[in-house]
């Protein structure tokens, strides 16, 4: 199975402080790695540092393609959803499906409430091409039937060959691999 993303002596400091340091990392087809730890340990940093949006004091990422869901929406809050997610990719419907959302498509993205936006994220994430998929705390606001679309979406992903990476302080479904920062 081909490497989707790898860390090599991976070093990240942010505000002066050392967060990690020689971080060897690798994620294949198929795999899934559950990131853990203490507030402030860096897991978001860690995310960061995968997609590209933050650069290493150190060491080397290699990445292929990636799509993070994160705090930030990343959808234009005056259109409705499903337009919304079209900026992203040209075939939303299975992932607005598989993110219960359909009867949410024509309401504006600015009226979600959090765990709908969640939902709107995750399907975001799903209705990209992107083989990695980078999560910083996906269970945020969601409900029992949003983290079981969620298992349910990670699982398919997997089984298509690709990857997920996930920073979450609860309980994830499915088989993952750990990984546990230090403060
Ligand atoms: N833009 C920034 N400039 C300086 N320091 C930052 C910046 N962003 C984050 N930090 C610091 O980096 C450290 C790690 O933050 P990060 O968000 O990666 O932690 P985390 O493990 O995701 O935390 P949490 O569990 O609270 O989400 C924290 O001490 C934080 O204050």
């Amino acid at each position: 199975m081909s490497s989707l993303l790898r860390f090599e002596g991976v070093t990240c400091r942010r505000g002066g402080r050392i967060l990690f340091e020689d971080l060897d990392l690798e994620l294949r087809q198929g795999e899934a790695l559950h990131l853990s730890g203490p507030n402030g340990s860096g897991k978001s940093s860690l995310l960061r540092l995968a997609a590209g949006l933050l650069h290493a004091e150190n060491g080397g990422v290699h990445r292929g393609s990636v799509a993070l869901a994160d705090e930030h929406l990343a959808l234009d809050r005056e259109l409705p959803l499903a337009r919304a997610l079209s900026f992203w990719s040209g075939q939303v419907d299975e992932a607005i499906d598989a993110m219960g959302l359909r009867r949410l498509e024509a309401v504006p993205v600015r009226l979600l409430s959090t765990g709908q936006a969640m939902r709107a994220t995750l399907a975001r994430v799903a209705a990209s091409d992107a083989a990695l998929w980078l999560l910083d705390e996906p269970l945020n606001g969601l409900d029992a039937d949003g983290v079981e679309r969620l298992d349910a979406l990670v699982a398919a992903h997997l089984e298509r060959g690709g990857a997920v990476l996930a920073a979450s302080h609860g309980p994830l479904g499915g088989t993952w691999s750990r990984m546990e920062l230090s403060a």
